[in-house]
């Protein structure tokens, strides 16, 4: 059977797009962070999340990732949307949701570098899985200006 034909399950994963508004003119910015070693795309900027596990939701997936890998406890998670991608490692399907709320301080648990973005993002690459939302997030700043 051809790959694009195989039936495999998508894997199912959480993302986090966490808000904050910029310390310098108040305008929205999110997180990226890098993909630690080891990882299919080492070093490419991602969202903060990872894969839902065998009964989880969405939000749950959300709360132990960001705890994890960033060592911060998030408030309510608002599902946003839904996109799917496909490489060769994995075909992925992301629940995007936005966060404005946590407590904490930020460890970087992975050795993994961080950074506040606002759109266009300056860091480079950037995971092809997470370009589509990028495009929605300025489609929307865009609309609201
Ligand atoms: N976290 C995250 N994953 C993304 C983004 N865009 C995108 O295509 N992905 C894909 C890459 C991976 O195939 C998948 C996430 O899986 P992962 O391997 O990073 O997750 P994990 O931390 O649970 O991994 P693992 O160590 O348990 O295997 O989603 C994004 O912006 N953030």
């Amino acid at each position: 059977m051809s790959q694009a034909m195989s039936q495999a399950p998508r894997t199912e994963v959480a993302v986090g797009i966490l808000l904050r508004p910029s310390p310098d003119d108040g305008r929205e910015q999110f997180l990226l962070g890098t993909r630690p070693a080891g990882k299919p795309y080492a070093g490419y900027w991602e969202f903060p999340g990872g894969k839902i596990e065998a009964g989880e939701t969405v939000e749950q997936a959300l709360r132990r990732e960001f705890q994890e890998e960033l060592g911060i406890t998030i408030g309510a998670a608002e599902l946003w949307r839904t996109t799917e991608h496909d490489y060769e490692h994995a075909q992925v399907r992301l629940h995007w949701c936005k966060v404005r709320d946590w407590s904490g301080q930020f460890e970087m648990r992975e050795g993994q570098q961080i950074a506040w973005q606002s759109l266009p993002p300056s860091v480079s690459p950037i995971l092809p899985g997470a370009w589509p939302v990028l495009d929605a997030l300025a489609r929307q700043a865009a609309e609201n200006t």
